[in-house]
C-alpha cells in the first residue's frame, strides 16, 4: 500500500489560514504488517533520529489505527521524502493527511477524502494547508463546526510554480507568535478585500489581477524581517515577470506562480541573486492525496 501527498503553499498573501494550493513535490509512505515495528526514510529527514522513533506520522497513525480496530500491530513504514521540513511547504499537513490515510487504509476502511481531511483538522487547526494536501489544486477553506468546507479550482498546465527555499528552518507555531494580536479594521478590510480579489482572479482565471491582489498586511512583512533578504527575492521574481510573489505559508521558502514560457528565466535570475538558496520550478497538482492499493 503506498500512500503520498503534496507539498503546500499557504495563505498566498493575504489569505491568512484561508487560502492555499498543491505543488507536485511529494512525501510517499509504503507499509504492511509486520512482526516488529520499523522506520526507514529516504530523502527530507533521512539523518533525522528523531523521525526514526514515534514521530508524527506515527502517533497520529497509531491513534486511528487503534480507534479503528481495536487492536494493536506492528508495521514496516518506509518513508520517502521530498517535502522539506519546517519551510512553510506544508510538510506537517503532508505528514497528518498521510497518517490519516494510512490507519484507515491499513484497517481496511475506506473513507471519503473529506472524511480524511475532518480528521487531519485535529492536529492542524488551520485549514489553507491540509485542504490542498488532500483535495490538490487551489483552495479556500474554512471552518464551521468542526469541519472544513472548501472550494477547489483545478489549476492549468501552462502555469509553473517557482519556489526559493532558503536554509532557515521557520517553526509554524513559533512564527505565529510573533504575529500582532490585532488588526486595525482599516487593514482587515484591506485583507478582506484583496483576498477575495485573489480567489476572484483563480476562479476566473485573471492571472495578470494576482500581483495587486495578493497583497497583505497581516503576517508577511513581520514574518519576512526575520530573514530580510526575502523582500529582495520577492522585489526580483516581480522584476523578472512572476504574476504573484508571496511567502509561502509561514516561510521560508518564498513562492511565486509564473507563466510556464518564463519559468526557466525566472528561476535562472533567482538563482544568480541569491546563491544560498536552492530554487526550484515545480507543476501545480491537482490531485492531493493519493492512495495506490
Ligand atoms: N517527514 C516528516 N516525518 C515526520 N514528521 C514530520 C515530517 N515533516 C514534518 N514533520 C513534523 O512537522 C514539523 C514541522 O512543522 P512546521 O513547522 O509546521 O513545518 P511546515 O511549514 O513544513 O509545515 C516537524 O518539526 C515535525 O514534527
Ligand atoms: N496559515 C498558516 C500556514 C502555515 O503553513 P506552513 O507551510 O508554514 O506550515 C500560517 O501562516 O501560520
Amino acid at each position: 500500500m503506498t500512500i503520498s501527498v503534496p507539498a503546500t503553499s499557504a495563505n498566498l498573501g493575504p489569505g491568512f489560514d484561508t487560502l492555499g494550493l498543491a505543488v507536485d513535490l511529494r512525501n510517499r509512505v509504503e507499509f504492511h504488517p509486520s512482526k516488529f515495528f520499523s522506520v526507514s526514510i529516504k530523502g527530507e529527514g533521512e539523518n533525522n533520529p528523531r523521525l526514526k522513533g514515534n514521530n508524527l506520522f506515527i502517533s497520529i497513525f497509531n491513534e486511528h489505527y487503534t480507534r479503528l480496530t481495536k487492536k494493536k500491530q506492528n508495521f514496516k513504514f518506509s518513508f520517502y521524502n521530498q517535502i522539506p521540513m519546517s519551510r512553510g511547504l506544508g510538510s506537517s499537513s503532508a505528514v497528518i493527511v498521510s497518517a490519516v490515510a494510512s490507519a484507515h487504509e491499513a484497517a481496511g476502511i475506506r473513507v471519503s477524502k473529506r472524511r480524511i481531511l475532518n480528521h487531519a483538522l485535529v492536529y492542524e487547526p488551520h485549514p489553507d494547508n491540509i485542504t490542498p494536501a488532500v483535495m490538490g489544486g487551489f483552495n479556500v477553506a474554512t471552518i464551521e463546526k468542526n469541519k472544513v468546507f472548501s472550494q477547489k479550482k483545478h489549476l492549468p498546465d501552462y502555469l509553473k510554480a517557482v519556489v526559493v527555499i532558503p536554509n532557515k528552518q521557520m517553526n509554524t507555531a513559533k512564527s505565529r507568535t510573533i504575529l500582532p494580536k490585532s488588526y486595525s479594521k482599516e487593514n482587515a478590510i484591506y485583507n478582506l478585500s484583496h483576498t477575495a480579489l485573489t480567489v476572484a482572479a483563480f476562479f476566473n482565471e485573471d492571472w495578470e489581477m494576482l500581483k495587486l491582489a495578493a497583497q497583505d498586511r497581516f503576517h508577511q512583512k513581520a514574518r519576512m524581517k526575520t530573514l530580510p533578504e526575502l523582500f529582495s527575492v520577492q522585489k526580483v521574481a516581480y522584476e523578472s515577470g512572476a504574476l504573484m510573489s508571496t511567502l509561502s505559508g509561514s516561510g521560508s521558502t518564498f513562492f511565486s506562480l509564473v507563466y510556464d514560457d518564463d519559468s526557466a528565466m525566472i528561476a535562472n535570475r533567482l538563482r544568480q541573486k541569491f546563491p544560498d538558496f536552492g530554487v526550484k520550478v515545480l507543476d501545480f497538482d491537482n490531485s492531493g492525496l493519493i492512495i495506490e492499493r
